[in-house]
């Protein structure tokens, strides 16, 4: 093959975008939305497939900070913008751009890689996992009840209509108090606020961006932004983000938007799965819930990363890991953690555990059972009784969950 690997050269961007755009089937996005895109793209992280002059493949990744069960953030590359023009595909092009990619996060020491995938079958082969799942739901008010506070939770909170940019500093502060309390959440980038409030943006679904925020003695505790369509009686609310610092402020904004007035539906497409509102609703049948897979994990740095988090149960169990792709992640590790902390090194102990390093981080949020994975063949007990014990332990008392997509 002909093709050349180059990092972006910014004054490249428009060509490079366009072969991306191309890739997916020239997808039309608004003004806005490419405009966010263009100021987000780390150039230094970003690389183009050339063929003749031609941008022919694309990828990119974003520095983030990802939060892990116990509460650390740790540095995760958000691979992105992949594509390949479909006269290019099935050469490898892919397969060498993610090497590539792979190798750097190693040397710019990022333990963790993160994607959302356009396809589920594309990036297991490259040590993804699929670690956390969305909630879609479509919900029919007019059915749909969500009962009134009991006694004095919701005492003392005051629900104000605010201009949705506007607000942005006060509830980017509200969105900083949820990171480390659930895993997969990221840190906020700066520039990144802007998904809260761009039209169509990601996690859209509508323009017209409102803003309520849940004040308790005049500080805000809690945010939702949504927008109304074809408020005729039977109109839509279509929910962008909800963030709460406690459940009663999260139930009372959820309260607030099913009972908007002219419309008869709530819908959103990405919450977490143990989102508080389905074990409220009198009719969970009224909401059409989808579930579907959304972000994929890969740990880059094996150790650290299985050392950097914590586990919801005393582990000590040896794991011979399989990682044909970063093979410097191969071979034998003892973990041994609980809730206060882990250490996991190389080891000559006998392996109890057999798993890829895509288990691995299909695991490592606490969002997918070692138990689910090994009735699937997809991890081997070798020891006894050592795959109940690793399940509960890698298991975390919060889903993950991705705050948005990228
Ligand atoms: C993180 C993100 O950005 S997700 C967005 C991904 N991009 C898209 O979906 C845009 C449309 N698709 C494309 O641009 C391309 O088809 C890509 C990027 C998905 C694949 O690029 P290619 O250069 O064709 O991949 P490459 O040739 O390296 O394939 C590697 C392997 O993955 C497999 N593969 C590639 N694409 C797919 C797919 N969509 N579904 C299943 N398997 C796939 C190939 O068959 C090959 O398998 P093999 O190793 O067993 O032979």
């Amino acid at each position: 093959m002909t093709t050349e690997l180059k990092e972006l050269d910014p004054a490249d961007w428009e060509r490079w975008y366009r072969c991306l755009n191309t890739a997916f089937a020239g997808e039309v996005e608004l003004a806005e939305q490419r405009a966010l895109w263009r100021d987000l793209t780390e150039h230094k992280r970003s690389l183009g497939a050339w063929d003749d002059g031609q941008v022919v493949g694309t990828l990119s990744a974003f520095s983030f900070r990802m939060a892990v069960p116990g509460g650390a953030v740790l540095p995760t590359a958000g691979l992105t913008m992949v594509g390949v023009l479909p006269t290019h595909r099935r050469r490898g092009l892919l397969t060498a751009m993610i090497r590539r990619h792979l190798e750097e996060v190693r040397e710019g020491g990022e333990p963790l890689a993160a994607l959302t995938a356009s396809e589920a079958a594309i990036y297991g082969r490259f040590g993804y996992g699929a670690a956390a799942g969305r909630v879609r739901a479509d919900i029919d008010t007019r059915r749909v009840r969500l009962p009134e506070p009991a006694g004095a939770e919701a005492d003392g909170l005051r629900l104000r209509l605010v201009d949705s940019v506007a607000a942005l500093p006060e509830t980017e502060k509200v969105y900083a108090r949820q990171v480390e309390r659930r895993p997969g959440m990221l840190e906020r980038l700066p520039g990144w606020e802007r998904l809260e409030t761009v039209a169509g943006g990601v996690g859209a679904g509508s323009v017209g961006q409102l803003c309520v925020v849940a004040e308790r003695d005049g500080a805000a505790v809690g945010y939702a932004r949504y927008g109304v369509s074809d408020a005729d009686g039977t109109g839509t609310v279509r929910v962008r983000s909800l963030a709460a610092d406690d459940g009663a402020t999260e139930l009372a904004l959820w309260r607030f938007l099913f009972s908007i007035d002219l419309t008869s539906r709530v819908t959103f497409f990405d919450r977490p799965v143990d989102d508080a509102w389905q074990y409220a609703v009198n009719d969970v049948r009224g909401c059409g819930i989808q579930l579907r897979d959304n972000l994929y994990l890969r740990p880059v740095e094996l150790g650290a990363a299985l050392a950097a988090r914590r586990y919801a149960a005393p582990v000590d169990v040896v794991l011979e890991v399989a990682d044909p792709f970063c093979p410097w992640n191969e071979g034998r590790w003892r973990l041994s953690g609980d809730r206060a902390g882990a250490v996991c090194e190389r080891t000559t102990d006998p392996a109890e555990l057999a798993l890829s390093v895509r288990e691995v981080g299909a695991a490592y949020l606490g969002g997918t059972s070692l138990t689910g994975l090994a009735r699937a063949g997809r991890v081997r007990e070798l020891r006894a009784g050592a795959l109940a014990p690793a399940t509960t332990a890698f298991g975390w008392d919060v889903a993950p969950w991705l705050p948005h997509g990228f």
